[in-house]
């Protein structure tokens, strides 16, 4: 399964965080918002397609920069590739339209949070880069 995320990172280096519903497999766990690519897709269309569904903006493929990814399996067992883009620009206001909350929270709180388990080796990795 392959899976985008995005880090938004607004004018104060605040990055968003959603937490998971709980229809979710990862209820209550705070993730980077994003989701599964489908097939045939491309990964950016995928992530604004994903963007625009969860937070209600409108993101250019272009906006994105690939930061990292992890490897790691479901909570049923099939391998999972998360990759990570970095995003400063976009347009509209962030609404959570599929999460039970939203946060802003400097890079080195990120870990503060009870992240989604693959999440967490990213916000470690966007800790260092804002050290
Ligand atoms: N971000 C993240 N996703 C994970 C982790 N572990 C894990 O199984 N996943 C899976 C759960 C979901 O199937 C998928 C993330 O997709 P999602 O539920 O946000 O995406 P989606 O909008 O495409 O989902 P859906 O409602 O269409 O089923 O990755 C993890 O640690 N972090």
């Amino acid at each position: 399964m392959l899976v985008v995320a995005a880090a938004l990172i607004d004018t104060n280096n605040a990055i968003l965080i959603q937490q998971c519903p709980k229809h979710k497999p990862l209820a209550g766990l705070w993730e980077f918002p994003g989701g599964k690519v489908e097939a045939g897709e491309c990964c950016r269309v995928a992530l604004c397609r994903e963007l625009a569904e969860e937070l209600g903006i409108r993101v250019e493929p272009g906006s994105l920069e690939e930061f990292s990814f992890v490897t790691g399996v479901t909570n049923d067992g099939k391998p999972l590739v998360l990759l990570l883009y970095c995003c400063r620009v976009w347009r509209g206001e962030v609404s959570a339209m599929d999460a039970d909350a939203l946060a802003w929270v400097p890079a080195d709180q990120l870990t503060n949070y009870p992240l989604a388990p693959l999440d967490v080796p990213l916000a470690e990795r966007l800790a260092l880069l804002f050290r």
